[in-house]
């Protein structure tokens, strides 16, 4: 899996506590790059992803986030 989001992992297997400018909300940041990689080996067409939390809590750094790790190439035909 990816970890560009995640920071890598601790020998525990849990994302690392602060990487990539975001602190903590380490299954978040897990399942993040789990969307990358699904989104990479194109697995999602057609499908959307849903980000839910209270306001403030990283929704739009998250899809921010996703969108910079993808680059404009994530489709190429
Ligand atoms: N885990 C985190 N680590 C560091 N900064 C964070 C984290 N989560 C959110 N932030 C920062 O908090 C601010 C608010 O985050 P963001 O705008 O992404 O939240 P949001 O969930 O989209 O908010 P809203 O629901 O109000 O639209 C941003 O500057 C973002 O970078």
């Amino acid at each position: 899996m990816t970890s560009q989001l995640s920071g890598g992992v601790h020998t525990r297997g849990s994302a690392l506590h602060l990487a990539s400018g975001f602190v903590g909300q380490a299954e978040a940041r897990e399942a993040c790059d789990l969307v990358v990689d699904m989104i990479r080996q194109k697995k999602m067409a057609g499908r959307a992803l849903l980000l839910a939390s209270p306001p403030g809590a990283g929704k739009t750094a998250r899809a921010l986030g996703i969108s910079q790790v993808l680059g404009s190439k994530v489709n190429p035909r």
